[in-house]
């Protein structure tokens, strides 16, 4: 049963428990685990990749059978239908076209004395996607992290996904794989998956950025191996969270909130709302909701740990309880949502009005559904084109320009202790030397 608190009781540590969901007691231990796989991977490569994916995928691999050949990629468009075929080229034209807006592009100033200033920006050399399957398929994970990628012109990108039952990768998985220009798939997943993208191993190789989200165990990986490649963001388990008033509809609610509850026991759904009677009807909402669920177990879990009404004194509060806990999908269903938007500073993604479930950004909106969790949006921000980019900075500088400046910069190198540096001026700039 989802619970109703009201302002009065201890909203603020209620929400901090489900904020931290990811970092508490119980967590510790699978951290343990995790690290012992990441130990593993580096020192024994596939040995340790095919040991992980028989314990943990309950699939027994061989080395060869790691990579998805081109016959299994090849097959998986005859395993599609014609119709899911045509919403993956949908997905893709518009989660193309939102990512192609406003890509960073190389700069350089021109300035006085001939000085140039600028930034370059380069993708990485190599990209590893990690496209979940534990508990779902996620052919929507493998655009919204393949897309941008291309579009930043990665030179190699390959993704990484667990291995279902009879080793098989979902058809879905590969047909959009394949839409969006990615042939080399790995059929790894968990830990053992990001590992292997961080150190490389003899099949797998190691990349300069990982990216994507995943489970508990994927998200604790990727922390670990942050310093050694780079990440996006931590994009764990989902959460949304609803501000609605008394012109939301309870039934739409309540299937907002199970949409992310269905993700994983560890999803959180939560309702901020200033009407006490829709509070009650989306508590009977989603209890119906789940009576013919077919992921009923999962989902009454995470609703039951990590769901939560509060019936609030204002939208404003409820802005404000919102911000403290910067949800990765926030749903605004209220009569003036353009109003209350003024009011938020932290979320990963905000859906605006009674007419946008978060499942249209899930899909097919454009903007990207990999976003930060836990309170990451605090700081960080959904995958984009820059994720794959980095810039070098670009300065040039004239005889003319250095000499105006050589001054300042042997002060400044003096008073720092470092003489080899005001000296790298001194003799550029001194006639006789
Ligand atoms: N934040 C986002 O942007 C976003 C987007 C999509 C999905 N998600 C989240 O991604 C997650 C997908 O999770 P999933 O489980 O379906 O797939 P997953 O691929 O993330 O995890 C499955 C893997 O977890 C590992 N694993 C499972 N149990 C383990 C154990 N006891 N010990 C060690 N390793 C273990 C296995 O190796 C398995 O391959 C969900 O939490 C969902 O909410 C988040
Ligand atoms: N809601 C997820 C992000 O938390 C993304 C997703 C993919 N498919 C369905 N949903
Ligand atoms: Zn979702």
């Amino acid at each position: 049963m989802l619970r109703i608190i009201t302002q009065q009781a201890d909203v603020r540590a209620e929400l901090q428990r489900i904020c931290d969901r990811t970092d508490n007691e119980q967590v510790h231990h699978k951290e343990a685990t995790v690290r012992e796989v990441l130990q593993a991977v580096k020192r024994q490569g596939d040995k340790a990749v095919l040991h992980y994916t028989a314990e943990f995928d309950h699939q027994t691999l061989k080395p060869e059978e790691l990579r998805v050949s081109g016959s299994e990629l090849d097959t998986a468009y005859q395993q599609v239908s014609k119709d899911l075929l045509e919403a993956i080229r949908l997905a893709c034209r518009q989660i193309e076209a939102f990512h192609r807006q406003r890509v960073p592009k190389s700069w350089v100033h021109f300035g006085d004395d001939d000085v140039v200033l600028g930034k370059r920006y380069t993708p990485v050399d190599r990209a590893g996607l990690y496209v979940p399957g534990g508990r779902a398929a996620y052919p929507s994970t493998v655009l919204m992290n393949a897309i941008p990628a291309k579009v930043a012109n990665v030179p190699r990108v390959v993704i990484v996904t667990p291995p279902g039952a009879q080793k098989a990768i979902n058809p879905a998985v590969l047909v959009a794989a394949q839409e969006a220009g990615v042939q080399e798939i790995y059929r790894v997943g968990g830990a053992q998956a990001i590992a292997a993208l961080a150190y490389g191993t003899e099949t797998i190789p190691k990349v300069n950025v990982i990216t994507g989200p995943g489970n508990i165990y994927v998200t604790l990986a990727k922390k670990l191996v942050y310093g050694t490649v780079g990440i996006d963001s931590l994009a764990g388990p989902s959460e949304v969270l609803i501000i609605a008033d008394e012109t939301a509809n309870p039934v739409h609610v309540a299937a907002d909130l199970l949409a992310q509850a269905e993700h994983d026991p560890m999803a959180a759904a939560i309702l901020l709302t200033t009407d006490t009677s829709l509070a009650k009807n989306v508590q009977v909402a989603v209890e119906r909701q789940l009576i013919d669920h077919p992921r009923r177990i999962d989902t009454e879990k995470a609703i039951a740990h990590y769901g939560l009404i509060v019936v609030v004194e204002s939208l404003e509060a409820a802005a404000q309880f919102s911000n403290e806990f910067a949800p990765e999908h926030l749903e605004l269903q209220v009569e003036d949502p353009w109003a209350l938007i003024q009011h938020i500073r932290h979320a990963g993604a905000i859906f605006l009005g009674h007419f946008t479930p978060e499942a249209v950004g899930d899909y097919l909106a454009g903007p990207n559904h990999t976003l930060p969790t836990s309170g990451a949006a605090h700081y960080a921000s959904a995958l984009g084109v820059e994720t794959f980019l980095k810039h070098s900075s670009i300065i040039q500088y004239s005889e003319t320009a250095l000499k105006k400046v050589a001054g300042a910069i042997d002060l400044l190198a003096t008073a720092e202790g470092l003489p080899s540096h005001a000296d790298s001026v001194r003799r550029r700039v001194q006639q006789d030397e």
